[in-house]
């Protein structure tokens, strides 16, 4: 919780209420249904919830902007970044009944009216949105392919609609096959080497 407020220091007192209550919340959900790993669960605020925020390092959303999250598991991205933009509207979508199950009752637990969890494949969806925000769901053209349409141009935050997406390791050869252009941001830029050496951002507008 004292990384969250290190690297976020603006925070008011309802997100620190909501940045803190997150710990108990996963860990009664996980004990019901597992979502994120039971080894690295005490590192739920490192790998977990300053990791999705590093979206947040790189765009900031505005008030209104529809931001989906992309096979979004227990709620990464999605969940710490409803909490840090309450005036946007999330929709995290998982196609897996008991992770969306567990999103509605984390949701539900922070008073987290912002945040919409669907239980849907993606490439059904026929809205649209500003932003897409996902982290580790499949190789980068397979992904671009899903959600590519549902994306609205124009711009809703602090960069033009597009995807943010948290990657590991070497992508160049990944992200040239979607035949987009990429901006690549190094995760330590932001928070330090520590668990994030080989950690990036990357992200290209619609
Ligand atoms: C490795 S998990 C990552 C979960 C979360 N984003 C995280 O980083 O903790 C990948 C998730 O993507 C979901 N997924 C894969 N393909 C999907 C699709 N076509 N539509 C919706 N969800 C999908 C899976 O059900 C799974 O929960």
């Amino acid at each position: 919780m004292e990384l969250i407020i290190k690297y976020f220091p603006d925070l008011t007192g309802r997100q620190k209420e909501q940045f803190a209550a997150l710990y108990d919340l996963y860990a009664d959900w996980n004990a019901k249904i597992n979502v994120v790993s039971r080894k690295d669960f005490d590192q739920l605020y490192l790998r977990h919830v300053l990791h999705s925020l590093a979206i947040a390092k790189v765009c900031t959303f505005g008030d209104g902007a529809r931001i989906l999250d992309v096979g979004c598991g227990g709620g990464f991205p999605s969940v710490p970044l409803a909490i840090l933009f309450p005036e946007a509207c999330f929709t995290a979508a998982d196609s897996i009944r008991k992770k969306i199950t567990v999103v509605e009752g984390v949701a539900a637990g922070l008073g987290l009216t912002n945040l919409t969890p669907r239980c849907v494949r993606v490439e059904t969806l026929t809205e649209r949105f500003d932003y897409v925000v996902s982290r580790a769901v499949t190789a980068m053209p397979e992904f671009v392919g899903w959600i590519w349409n549902r994306l609205e141009k124009g711009q809703k935050g602090s960069l033009p609609n597009g995807i943010l997406y948290l990657k590991g390791g070497d992508l160049a050869e990944e992200l040239a096959l979607t035949g987009k252009r990429w901006h690549v941001y190094d995760i330590p830029r932001f928070f330090g080497e520590e668990f994030f050496e080989t950690k990036k951002v990357v992200y290209t507008p619609r």
